[in-house]
């Protein structure tokens, strides 16, 4: 691996977000369970190693540990929550459980500076999500930074360092550098990595695997599955055929957008599938939200399947699938969580009659935008805010119905509407509306109203796996709410949803 940073995986959801981090920098990293053993980490020689967080405990019975010899290798070893933990306890330390653990925002105060927190300043904001904290340290560990707890320490002349807080996420707003300062002046790893040779390797990977068989496409109009779509019909051209499926949970008039869209700005072959009524059949009266999304992608790879024996000799389905539907999924390398099940990732079925071909699955969002203008996808298109292939599906709480889906296409589509005529629109990362199945009393021209609560919900983010609420006007929102309850029948509330990620996600189910 030419030097490049090894991530040992220990579930947490951030760890391909180390990966982009340093593939950021131009250097080359991989993730590996957590269990890889020690022999195949020194074969590949890397410049450093990173201990990931993970949901365990360290003093759980069964707890995921790693060979104490790695601290011994003259590799420089970085851990990260958990692996900060994990490295306390392997070293003599000691870990307990917290009192109430810190989540999302926190401020770190830089005691005692060392290689990783140099060129930082002594007061800066972190972001946090554990809830065992380090007691005492290991012998020759220094307390580098606290925020309510011991933060940051290290044992610089074993080139150890730890820090409880998440340096790899955007949020932590002086992590990059402290990632740079393990990257380049701790481990000193070579700079050889570079997007161009992602998109060339992969066009010649799909070239490889498909041969001249026959792929469908799932594309949704959004950012992912058309950046999947240009990508693979570089590799293979009219052997990719797409399929648009309108679920009757998409945005207001949004089918009709997508196919003339695509007329528009692409050489591609679309068919469009008016899977509507079965969508919603299949999901009336099911109000658990795993089994709505479980129900969703079923229906997807039912309808791509039969779609499938139209044309001859098919035998791949692709997608527009990146890595956080699937870390949110699943467990990738490591003991992960499964947060939501992804309708392409998690809500698939056990058994598929095509094979999966995911080019874009090690990616997040503003890498796929990156090999999006590359390929030269226009703007507007590439800058979009992502959609879920649920749809309203999933902004309709609990149970679903052809009614609350008029309700809430009308609501969402004044709030965009106003989001692009007051320019706000490019500002935040994604936004939309959620219809609660909860009624509250109002009153409108002197009679009593009993209506349903909508909440209008924006981000902001670059890679999906941490965000804040978006700062949007109070004159905005007092507009959005006005027009809402004046224009929408069925809504008689409206209430603006202040919740970080994480904590919450960005989507209500
Ligand atoms: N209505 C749809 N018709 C066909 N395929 C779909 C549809 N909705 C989603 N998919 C498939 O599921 C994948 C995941 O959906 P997702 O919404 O995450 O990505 P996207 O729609 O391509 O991009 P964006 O995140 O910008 O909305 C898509 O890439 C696509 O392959
Ligand atoms: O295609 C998708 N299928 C899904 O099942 C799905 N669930 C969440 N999302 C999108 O993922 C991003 C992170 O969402 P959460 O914070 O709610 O997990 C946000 O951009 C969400 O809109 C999905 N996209
Ligand atoms: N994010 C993490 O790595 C959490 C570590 C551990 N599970 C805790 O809660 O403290
Ligand atoms: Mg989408």
């Amino acid at each position: 691996m030419q030097n490049g940073i090894i991530i040992l995986d220990f579930g947490s959801q951030y760890n391909q977000l180390i990966g982009r981090r340093i593939r950021e920098m131009g250097v080359y990293s991989e993730v590996l369970p957590f269990n890889t053993t020690l022999q195949e980490i020194l074969d590949r020689e890397p410049s450093g190693i990173i201990l990931s967080g993970g949901p365990s405990s360290v003093n759980a019975e069964n707890a995921h540990l790693v060979d104490k010899a790695l601290f011994d290798q003259n590799i420089p070893v970085l851990g990260i929550c958990y692996g900060m933990q994990l490295t306390t306890h392997l070293l003599g330390g000691e870990v307990k459980k917290g009192d109430k653990g810190e989540y999302g925002k926190a401020k770190l105060q830089i005691q005692k500076s060392n290689t990783l927190l140099s060129g930082v300043s002594r007061f800066s904001t972190v972001w946090m999500s554990h809830f065992d904290e380090v007691e005492t340290v290991p012998e020759g560990f220094a307390i580098n930074g606290m925020t309510d707890v011991i933060s940051a320490i290290s044992d610089e002349s074993k080139k150890i360092y730890c820090v409880q807080f998440h340096p790899e996420v955007s949020h932590t707003e002086e992590g990059t550098r402290m990632m740079e300062n393990f990257v380049f002046n701790v481990c000193k790893a070579p700079k050889n990595w570079k997007l161009t040779n992602y998109i060339d390797e992969t066009i010649a990977d799909i070239k490889q695997r498909v041969g001249d068989q026959k792929v469908i496409l799932g594309l949704s109009g959004g950012v992912d599955s058309s950046v999947a779509a240009v990508l693979i019909h570089r590799a293979i051209g009219d052997q990719l055929q797409c399929i648009f499926v309108d679920t009757g949970l998409l945005r207001k008039d949004e089918g009709k957008k997508v196919m003339e869209n695509y007329g528009e700005h692409f050489n591609l072959k679309i068919d469009m599938v008016d899977a509507s009524e079965r969508f919603l059949s299949k999901l009336a009266g099911v109000s658990d939200p795993e089994e709505k999304r479980k129900i969703i992608g079923n229906e997807f790879v039912a309808v791509f399947d039969e779609e499938s024996h139209k044309f001859t000799d098919v035998k791949f389905l692709a997608q527009g699938t990146i890595y956080p539907d699937v870390i949110e999924s699943q467990s990738v390398k490591g003991p992960s969580s499964v947060i939501k099940s992804h309708h392409n990732v998690g809500g698939l079925p056990e058994e598929m009659n095509l094979e999966l071909l995911e080019p874009l699955r090690e990616l997040f969002k503003d890498e796929v935008r990156k090999v999006g203008e590359e390929l030269g996808i226009p703007h507007h298109l590439v800058h979009r805010h992502p959609f879920p292939g649920p749809g309203l599906g999933i902004r309709i709480l609990g149970a679903v119905d052809e009614e609350k889906v008029r309700i809430l296409q009308e609501a969402d589509d004044i709030f965009i509407e106003e989001l692009y005529k007051n320019k706000l629109y490019d500002t935040v990362s994604q936004a939309f509306v959620v219809l609660l199945p909860v009624k509250s009393v109002g009153v409108m021209g002197d009679e009593r109203t009993y209506e349903y609560t909508a909440v209008v919900r924006s981000a902001n983010t670059t890679d999906f796996m941490t965000a804040t609420w978006s700062r949007l006007p109070y004159e905005f929102l007092d507009t959005i709410s006005n027009r809402i309850i004046n224009e929408v029948r069925g809504i008689n509330r409206v209430a603006y949803d202040i919740s970080s990620k994480p904590p919450a996600t960005i989507e209500w189910e």
